[in-house]
């Protein structure tokens, strides 16, 4: 058997086209565009290559994008003075600080800086508390689009058996929080969880969000089952090679075999991940031109 190949790139596609539209008529109406502004501290060379591509597609949507590039040395109360500016600042509906901020930068207090109504990450405590009650607020962009490509395969997940590996803030708790809402029995895992491979086999959807390369084995995996690979690694460059190949947290090659779908990486969550930031600057400049009528 040969699993079914869930092809982020072109569901990306689809999105950012829905985006582009509702873009164009947001500016129509209220004649400026939907702005993002993009906080990079440092220059990790990995978040240089997402923020460049990040900035082309928010361009391509329609929207307007800034670019805040801040040396790695920048002071903790420099960072937050400009949060805060573009707190102030009414041509600017989403805010992303790239994260992890480099040594000794605080993430914390930055996080509860930003505005929540133009937190596009959803990671201020105001919108991570809104996913968990219910109530609309800004949802993190990698959690929604992990749910989006498995929606392709299993429309309906009432009573389907999840199992996320990983509880990050930014990712494995809020996507377990959309599988639960979408009626799925969740198991969350972490590093302390006994017997992780047992787990995995009763997982219906399996979500891994770890960061390490190709854990997740083919007999780990329920014959038929929905693989959703969040994982971005890379690899040490091969002889001759400038960098690395790209691979996810699941051993591609083996579960491949044994799955009903599954993401590959790259071309899996990744390009969903700007995809679903375009759509939620466009969702915040919609919300924050309504509040101002
Ligand atoms: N596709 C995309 O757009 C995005 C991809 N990513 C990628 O997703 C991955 C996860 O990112 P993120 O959530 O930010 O990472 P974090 O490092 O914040 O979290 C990793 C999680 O994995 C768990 N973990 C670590 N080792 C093991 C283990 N041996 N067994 C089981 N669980 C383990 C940790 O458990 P514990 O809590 O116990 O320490 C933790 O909860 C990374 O590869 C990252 O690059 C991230 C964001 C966007
Ligand atoms: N505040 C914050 N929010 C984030 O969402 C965030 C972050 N910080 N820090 C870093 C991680 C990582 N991340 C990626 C997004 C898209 C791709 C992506 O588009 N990847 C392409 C490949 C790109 C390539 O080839 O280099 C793919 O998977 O097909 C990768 C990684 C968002 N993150």
């Amino acid at each position: 058997m040969q699993a079914k190949l869930i092809d982020g790139k072109a569901e990306a596609a689809n999105v950012r086209a829905a985006v582009a539209e509702r873009a164009a008529a947001f500016s129509a109406r209220h004649g400026r565009k939907p702005g993002l502004a993009v906080v990079l501290v440092g220059n990790d060379p990995a978040s240089e290559v997402y923020v460049a591509s990040k900035v082309r597609l928010t361009r391509e949507a329609g929207m307007e994008s800034f670019e805040h590039r801040l040396p790695a040395d920048t002071a903790q109360d420099d960072l937050l003075a400009l949060v805060r500016r573009l707190n102030a600042d009414d041509a600017v509906d989403g805010i992303l600080v790239q994260l992890p901020l480099p040594a000794p930068l605080d993430a914390g207090p930055v996080i509860l800086a930003i505005d929540p109504a133009k937190d596009v990450d959803g990671l201020h405590p105001e919108n991570a508390g809104r996913l968990v009650a219910g109530l609309p607020g800004l949802v993190p962009c990698t959690p929604m689009g992990a749910m989006h490509l498995a929606r392709t395969v299993r429309p309906r997940m009432d009573g389907l058996n999840a199992v996320v590996i990983g509880r990050s803030n930014l990712v494995g708790k809020p996507v377990a929080q959309l599988l639960l809402n979408a009626n799925a029995t969740v198991t969350m895992a972490h590093s302390r969880t006994q017997d992780l491979a047992g787990l995995c086999r009763t997982a219906d959807i399996l979500v891994a969000a770890v960061g390490r390369p190709g854990m997740v084995r083919g007999d780990w995996i329920k014959p038929g089952a929905t693989v959703i690979d969040v994982g971005i690694n890379r690899l040490p460059p091969a002889d001759g090679q400038a960098k690395g190949r790209l691979v996810g947290d699941v051993a591609f090659d083996e579960a491949v075999a044994v799955a009903g779908a599954i993401t590959p990486v790259p071309g899996g969550v990744g390009p969903m991940t700007i995809a679903f930031l375009l759509q939620n600057t466009l969702t915040a400049a919609e919300r924050r031109a309504d509040v101002m009528r």
